[in-house]
């Protein structure tokens, strides 16, 4: 559990934002300059709040009220920033072992170190070196992980590649993990819980599935970016046409290509605009999922778009189209509708473990 109120007068921008968040991955989403990094850098200890409270797991590492501000090094947080700051002159066993840390086998193999450790920095790839400055964080046993946007120094393969370590070490080290991004899709693959920040301000906390499935929130997350999550179960891997069939609670959805084993969950995001609606039970029509959904609710943004909340057995979808065709459904709350998703709109990256 992590406890974030901090108050800072930073020039002209006031950082003045709180939330509270489970175990797992928060992302603290939002544009740039809208107070990620010094919301980050005020629980590591690198930017001291005028007033509020930080606390991790029930360690307090700030008060102002109780004058408790813990020096950086006491707090035992693994910090990764945007460029890996890795030293130059060690190779990449002697960055890792700048920690000291025990169970060292673990982490190297847990981000697939290992034909890396005779290596200098600059023989790393951009995705290595990534994974070098993750496993340099966890070396430090830490008490928590701040990741400062790992992944936004990559290019989109590079990201793909280290997407699932990210994934592993949010299921296999039970750290609390704090996850800087302005990156809708980095924030489903990952998040547990969202904070969406903006000016300074937490604008809106709540668990990942949630918060993303909001019609409401959709301004917030940008309407491009705006998707719900669902966690689907794999069912079958189809060869002979290359998809891999998933089931959802309200039905199922064929996936292109090989994701997932069989049995096992598979967290999917599904892009707002890419989810169609239909009064009628939709026949004839290439793409291959149709779920019977109900409208939950109908959020009118500022353009041209209308953001519709759909319940699809237990899972939530959102979908994205003009107001004229939601005028012209008469989409309302209650009302029980078709939604088909086209199977290749659910890109590579938008699936994860
Ligand atoms: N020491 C400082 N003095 C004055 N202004 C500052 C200081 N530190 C940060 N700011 C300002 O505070 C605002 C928030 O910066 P911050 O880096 O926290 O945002 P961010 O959301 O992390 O952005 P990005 O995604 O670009 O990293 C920016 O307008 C920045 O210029």
């Amino acid at each position: 559990m992590i406890e974030v109120r901090a108050q800072k007068q930073l020039g002209e921008f006031r950082l003045d934002a709180a939330f509270e968040a489970p175990a797992g991955v928060t992302a603290l989403f939002g544009r740039s300059g809208a107070g990620k990094t010094s919301l980050a850098n005020a629980v590591a200890g690198l930017l001291r709040p005028e007033a509020g409270r930080i606390a991790v797991d029930g360690t307090v590492l700030f008060d102002s009220a109780r004058r408790i501000d813990l020096p950086v090094r006491h707090r035992r947080i693994g910090y990764v920033f945007q460029d890996a700051r890795l030293f130059p002159h060690r190779t990449v066993a002697r960055n890792l072992s700048y920690g000291g840390r025990h169970d060292a086998a673990r982490v190297i193999e847990m981000l697939g170190l290992g034909p890396l450790l005779d290596r200098y920095p600059a023989a790393l790839s951009g995705g290595e070196a990534s994974r070098v400055a993750l496993g340099r964080a966890l070396m430090s046993d830490p008490v928590m992980l701040i990741l400062d946007e790992p992944l936004s120094a990559l290019d989109a393969p590079r990201k793909a590649e280290i997407l699932p370590y990210l994934e592993r070490l949010r299921d296999t080290v039970r750290l609390p993990i704090l996850y800087v991004s302005h990156s809708a899709s980095e924030v489903a693959r990952l998040a547990t819980t969202l904070v969406i920040m903006e000016a300074g301000r937490v604008l809106r906390v709540g668990p990942a599935e949630e918060v993303m499935a909001d019609p409401a929130a959709v301004p917030l997350l940008g309407v491009q970016e705006a998707g719900s999550l669902i966690t689907a179960r794999v069912e079958a891997y189809d060869a002979e046409d290359d998809l891999t069939e998933l089931a959802l609670s309200a039905g199922r959805l064929l996936l292109p290509g090989r994701a997932g084993v069989p049995g096992q969950p598979l967290r999917l995001r599904i892009a707002a605009q890419d989810v169609i609606l239909s009064l009628e039970e939709p026949s004839g029509l290439s793409a291959l999922t149709r779920l019977p959904v109900t409208v939950t609710r109908v959020e009118e943004g500022r353009g041209p778009g209308v953001a519709v909340g759909l319940a699809a057995g237990t899972d939530r979808l959102l979908a994205r189209l003009t107001r004229r065709s939601a005028r012209s459904m008469g989409l309302a709350p209650g009302q029980q509708v078709w939604a088909i998703v086209k199977a290749t709109a659910v890109a590579p990256q938008d699936v994860g473990g």
